[in-house]
């Protein structure tokens, strides 16, 4: 038995490491995902092509895909690369954005869950949707709220064996035994695009960091977003000066205060 691990303990680690984490991520998410790797404390890199995708892959120590901008050669090298992560035992993430909006990104995505990511991250309507139920999404944004995704979290956990990670004003982590829900965070991070995908690379690189335990290194990634969100918000005027202010604060934060600030419950 695993004792148990603090998010400030999992932070420590994923520093310590500074993971190479691969992400296949989106043309919008790629600039502001990679800032925010470096700025927590990861090496990310972007590397996308069928060409090497499968060969970076064996030498990263994660894998983050995204399906947000989705073309034939990004999802031939998702496959790719998810192969090859899962042949090697690295962790592998998965966000499924918008994966409800088209037949093409329906199939891709159903394509990559047969392939076993270790954690599938989405907002409340994307995971509402992967699990099956009719889910109010519109486009990239949620149109749901995340407690009406828990029950679908924890059903799409238990049918792949992912830990399911639902975002929003709350969110909500399962491995479909056992969940917990993280607060925090700030209305003005729903306002920047792609603050999403760049947690899901945060995620990847605090699973990097803590393979043995994804669903631990999951809730802290939320968590360390979370702090960091409602720290920069407080001397936020909107949703421009609250980037560099919150790039700055995952740079800034400590494990210690992350260990304090952080509201983790049982769900
Ligand atoms: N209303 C809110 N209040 C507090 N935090 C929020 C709110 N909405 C989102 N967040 C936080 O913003 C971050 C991104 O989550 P969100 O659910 O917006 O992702 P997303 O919809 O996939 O985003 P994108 O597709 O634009 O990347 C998470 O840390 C989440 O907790
Ligand atoms: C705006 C947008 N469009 C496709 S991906 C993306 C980033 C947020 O998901
Ligand atoms: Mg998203």
């Amino acid at each position: 038995m695993q004792t148990t691990q603090t998010p400030g303990r999992l932070l420590t680690a994923m520093r310590a490491k500074n993971p190479l984490v691969q992400n296949i991520t989106n043309f919008v998410a790629m600039n502001i995902a990679a800032n925010v790797m470096l700025a927590a404390g990861a090496s990310p890199a972007m590397v996308h092509t069928k060409e090497e995708a499968g060969e970076f892959a064996r030498i990263a120590s994660a894998l983050t895909i995204n399906i947000g901008t989705l073309s034939p050669d990004f999802l031939a090298g998702m496959k790719e690369a998810a192969k090859a992560a899962g042949e090697a035992g690295k962790p592998w993430v998965l966000d499924p954005v918008a994966h409800f909006a088209t037949a093409y990104r329906r199939a891709a995505v159903a394509d990559l869950m047969k392939l076993k990511p270790t954690i599938v991250r989405g907002n409340a309507s994307e995971i509402i949707a992967l699990a099956g139920s009719q889910s109010s999404g519109h486009g990239v944004d949620s149109g749901d709220p995340t407690e009406a995704a828990e029950g679908s979290a924890i059903t799409l956990a238990r049918q792949s064996g992912s830990i399911v990670a639902v975002t929003g004003e709350v969110d909500f982590v399962t491995d479909g035994q056992h969940s917990v829900r993280i607060m925090g965070g700030s209305a003005l991070m729903p306002r920047i695009t792609a603050l999403g995908c760049s947690l899901t690379c945060l995620v990847g690189a605090f699973a990097a960091a803590n393979p043995e335990r994804p669903f631990e290194a999951t809730a802290a990634a939320l968590a360390m977003f979370a702090v960091a969100g409602e720290e920069a918000a407080i001397s936020a005027a909107g949703p421009g000066s609250f980037l560099p202010l919150f790039l700055d604060r995952l740079a800034t934060l400590s494990p210690e205060t992350l260990d304090t600030k952080a509201r983790i419950v049982s769900a």
